[in-house]
């Protein structure tokens, strides 16, 4: 195991754009990739991270009524819903109370798979605009998973702004909405806004404080590690909770199914670049779990989304070799750099981006060891007592090595 260094950044405290970072330095600029070649990107993930990560304490402002608004962009709240009959209703109401205090958001929709738990008669009794996800984009047959639910509710959303968030959340509070549309209305340069949070894992009554997110830590964080090093620093890259200009969500493709987060924040990252996204620290939220038989689908669903991009081969061409076009411009692997693992975590100080050791080291067969280099081989089997002159010469002390473990 490599030695495990950690770099903690201060609390995520919403510092305003364009304030002069205090993140480490550094010696390389980044660059990014995208279908036309190398661009530079105009800072690192560091930079990134200690920049653009509020606190949805930083908008709590747009959560109070106030008589006379101000003139803001129009805002759509979409919920993905299959069988949630058991939330949503909650969940609308928290939002109504929000909406009819502080106009925000203009308009909420319900995008149901046709549930057979009622989900479409509770949402409608709360207020929603619902929808079937059949009966809209009709000619593309029937809705094929939650990402496709989403593009289809994108076809009737009207704001300027749209959000998408799970309804089936069941600590959802008002802050989720004002705290993941607060940095798009704080500030026009902005694009894309992710919700970062804790995520407890909860079986009956017994309460894992982080141990949710199974497939965003196991499969997600380490796939963007090594193919998309600069999103490394979103905290939950797959987040169902997140908001852009209806233009950019308008512009990229969404995959149908759950590849649709991982899938989207590629192809946000390609269209604006990372320094107009930014993410926002909501505190907890408790998801419904789905066995790990489910699980292992949604995996492999990240993973070949991943794998769909074009430039992958390029990127990890880049990762390991550097920049190809010019000998002079930096590499991905500057931004990643070798052996290293960029952890980005929400804790109740804020959130925290951790740098750590991931030596990949391979040790050579055993067997091409034969010779000379046999004493450095077999000494790691050496049983207990044995002498190193015991153990001195070739393939017969090899193989003594061998089977006295
Ligand atoms: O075919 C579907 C599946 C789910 N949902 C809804 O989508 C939301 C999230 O789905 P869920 O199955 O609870 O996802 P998670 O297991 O929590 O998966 C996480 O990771 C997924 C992959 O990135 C994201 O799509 C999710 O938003 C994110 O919460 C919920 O409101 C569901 O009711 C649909 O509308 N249609
Ligand atoms: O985002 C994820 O990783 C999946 O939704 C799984 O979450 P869970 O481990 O909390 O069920």
């Amino acid at each position: 195991m490599g030695k495990i260094t950690y770099r903690i950044l201060a609390p995520a405290v919403g510092s305003p754009i364009g304030q002069e970072g205090t993140a480490r330095q550094t010696t390389s600029t980044a660059v990014q990739l995208n279908g036309s070649g190398w661009r530079y990107m105009s800072m690192t993930v560091w930079e990134w991270f200690e920049q653009r990560s509020y606190h949805h304490r930083d908008f709590a402002g747009l959560g109070e009524a106030s008589g006379t608004r101000a003139e803001r962009p129009t805002t759509t709240l979409i919920f993905p819903a299959r069988n949630v009959a058991g939330t949503i209703g909650t969940i609308l109401s928290i939002v109504e109370e929000l909406r009819a205090r502080t106009g925000l958001p203009d308009q909420v929709i319900v995008i149901d798979a046709d549930s057979p738990d009622g989900t479409a008669d509770v949402a409608r009794a709360h207020g929603a605009e619902v929808y079937s996800e059949n009966e809209l984009m009709l000619g593309y047959g029937p809705a094929q998973g939650k990402g496709d639910a989403m593009w289809r509710a994108l076809s009737v959303a009207s704001g300027d702004i749209v959000m998408f968030a799970d309804a089936d959340t069941i600590d959802f509070e008002e802050h989720f909405v004002y705290g993941t549309l607060g940095p798009l209305l704080a500030d026009p340069r902005l694009q894309f806004v992710k919700a970062a949070y804790r995520r407890p894992f909860k079986q009956g009554e017994e309460k894992i404080l982080d141990g949710g997110g199974r497939v965003t830590e196991l499969m997600a964080k380490p796939l963007l590690n090594l193919f998309y090093p600069e999103l490394a620093g979103f905290v939950q890259p797959l987040a169902g909770e997140f908001a852009a200009r209806r233009e950019v969500l308008s512009s990229v493709p969404f995959f149908t199914g759950y590849g649709v987060e991982i899938g989207m924040l590629i192809d946000v990252l390609d269209q604006v670049g990372l320094e107009s996204m930014a993410q926002v620290d909501l505190g907890t939220r408790q998801n419904r779990h789905q066995p790990l038989s489910s699980l292992t689908k949604m995996s492999s669903v990240v993973l070949r989304t991943v794998a769909a991009r074009e430039d992958l081969g390029q990127r990890l061409d880049g990762v390991e070799l550097g920049a190809g076009l010019d000998p002079s411009m930096p590499g991905l692997w500057e931004l990643r750099p070798p052996d290293t693992y960029l952890h980005a975590v929400a804790t109740d100080e804020g959130l925290r981006l951790d740098e750590q050791l991931n030596e990949l080291v391979e040790r050579p067969p055993l067997a091409s060891l034969a010779d000379g280099n046999a004493l450095t081989a077999t000494a790691l089997f050496a049983p207990e007592g044995a002498t190193t002159e015991l153990l001195r010469g070739g393939a017969l002390a090899l193989s003594h090595a061998c089977t006295s473990q």
